[in-house]
């Protein structure tokens, strides 16, 4: 067994992972950075990046179908999955050659195999012992495990966003971000869907009014939700078609494919953490503000494997990585992590987006909430597009100004939504918000309407 010493090694290649690498690398320390899959993390190539492909397919088609006869005479435009997932490869066909030669341009010595810990200053990468003055755990996230029966015959998103064709009905387990991001686009694709909820919402997380107002609009577009609805097992027969039974329904629902939107955990299993002293739980990596290790003080973590009870985004990811690059090798542990108010929009089709309290967390907090809320679907911005669904919800204290909470839904939220982020990091108030001016005629510009 060959071993190598570092001053740092970093495991995991993605917008944690990879950003904490350059930079100690160019300050002169010597890096080392392990991935056990292709470079580049699941951002960029089995996330956020090529999702955005799919939905922007998805909300092209949508938009031409609610214009016809409005903006354009005839609506007949297809998504051709094969097509799709062509163009989605030039987006992330080129991620890992071009992140390894980056990493290797500023003399990081890169490593491809699974690194697991064999003592508290040593991993192990298929049969090299890497030895570090400091480690960073970047490992990111994976799928929960399933446990009904037949639960091998879930499509998992990173295997979902290579396959070239639909089937005729596509199953979704679980409401969250996957399935409701990926369901939208489906759905435009013409395949019927079925999104198969444990609990009475879907999308946690945001406003239930607002997500209500979705379903709503969903219901008529080929989206079909089963709530509170516990898959027993699933079977494939002979033909090919899989059958999904539901706790409370007699008949399976048979369909061609079942996609995994049942969230994700930490993807440190295979880092025998125990081996190398650190503190972990199926939360994730153990950290202090400094996002180092309480029990292994050499040993970092961020982003979606470290455990600091933040949403997990990329955006957090990033957050992460500036305050373990900080102090990763600083004598006084100074820096924290400042993740303001963190925006999370979900990319269906319209967006919803959030940030700050909800309003059952800001009316337990605070005795002065005003709600401004509207349905904003008869706004002349909104008709303009063809969209028929959208609303906001904002809360504000109604003695002090401070805006507490935000929530949109429609065309724009995604963009929107950044606005009430910088605003509440700055300390704007609504009447600040109110008396600004935004150019004419843009969604921005409804926001002085709203408050
Ligand atoms: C389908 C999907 C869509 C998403 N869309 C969005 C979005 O729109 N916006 C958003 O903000 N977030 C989105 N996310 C979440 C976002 O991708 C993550 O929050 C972000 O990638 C976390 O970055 P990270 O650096 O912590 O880890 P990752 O990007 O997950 O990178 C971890 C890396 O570690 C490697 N690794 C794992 N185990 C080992 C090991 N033992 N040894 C060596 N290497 C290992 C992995 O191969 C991987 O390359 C999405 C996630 C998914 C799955
Ligand atoms: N736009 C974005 O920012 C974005 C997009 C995709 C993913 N992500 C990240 O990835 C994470 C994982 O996404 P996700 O959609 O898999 O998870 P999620 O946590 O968003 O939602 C999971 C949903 O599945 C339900 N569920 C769990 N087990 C179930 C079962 N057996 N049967 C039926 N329902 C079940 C849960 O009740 C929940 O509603 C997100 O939490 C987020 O951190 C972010």
């Amino acid at each position: 067994m060959s071993s190598e010493q570092f001053d740092l090694v970093v495991l995991g290649t993605g917008p944690s992972g990879g950003t904490v690498a350059t930079k100690i690398a160019k300050t002169g320390k010597r890096v080392a950075l392990v991935d056990s899959r292709t470079f580049g993390g699941t951002c960029a190539l089995r996330g956020c990046n090529p999702k955005k492909v799919y939905v922007n397919a998805g909300q092209l088609v949508d938009q031409v179908q609610r214009s016809e006869g409005k903006l354009v005479a005839d609506a007949s435009v297809t998504i051709d999955w094969k097509q799709l997932h062509a163009f989605k490869m030039e987006f992330t066909q080129p991620v890992a050659d071009k992140k390894e030669q980056s990493f290797q341009d500023d003399d990081i010595q890169t490593f491809h195999g699974v690194a697991r810990f064999i003592s508290p200053d040593t991993i192990d990468v298929v049969g090299t012992k890497l030895t570090a003055e400091r480690f960073l755990i970047a490992t990111g996230g994976r799928p929960r495990e399933l446990s009904f029966d037949g639960a091998e015959h879930v499509t998992r998103s990173d295997e979902f966003l290579e396959l070239e064709s639909m089937p005729e009905h596509v199953v979704f387990v679980g409401g969250g971000y996957i399935s409701m991001e990926f369901a939208g686009v489906v759905a435009r694709a013409g395949c019927r869907v079925t999104v198969i909820e444990q609990n009475d919402q879907v999308l946690t997380g945001f406003d239930p009014d607002l997500v209500n107002q979705l379903t709503d609009s969903l219901c008529d577009q080929r989206i079909q939700f089963q709530m509170n609805a516990g898959i027993t097992g699933i079977e494939k027969s002979s033909d090919g078609c899989l059958h999904v039974h539901l706790a409370n329904e007699d008949a399976p629902i048979k369909c061609g494919l079942v996609i995994h939107g049942a969230g994700r955990v930490p993807n440190i299993d295979e880092l025998t953490l125990s081996r190398g002293e650190i503190e972990h739980s199926e939360k994730g990596i153990a950290v202090n503000e400094f996002m180092q290790s309480p029990t292994n003080p050499r040993v970092f973590a961020t982003g979606d494997c470290a455990d600091t009870g933040m949403p997990r985004l990329t955006p957090v990811a990033n957050e992460d990585a500036r305050t373990a690059t900080k102090n990763l090798f600083s004598d006084n542990l100074e820096q924290t992590p400042d993740y303001g108010y963190v925006p999370k929009v979900a990319f269906t089709i319209p967006c919803i987006a959030s940030v700050g309290l909800s309003e059952e967390a800001a009316r337990q907090s605070n005795d002065n909430v005003k709600v401004l809320s509207d349905d904003t679907s008869s706004w002349g911005s909104v008709r303009k597009t063809g969209t028929t669904v959208a609303g906001y919800k904002i809360l504000v204290d109604s003695k002090t100004d401070e805006i507490l909470g935000t929530h949109l839904l429609g065309p724009s939220a995604e963009e929107t939504i950044n606005l009430f982020a910088l605003a509440m990091k700055f300390n704007l108030t609504a009447t600040d918000m109110k008396s600004t001016l935004f150019a004419f005629p843009t969604f921005a510009s409804d926001v002085r309407s709203m408050l």
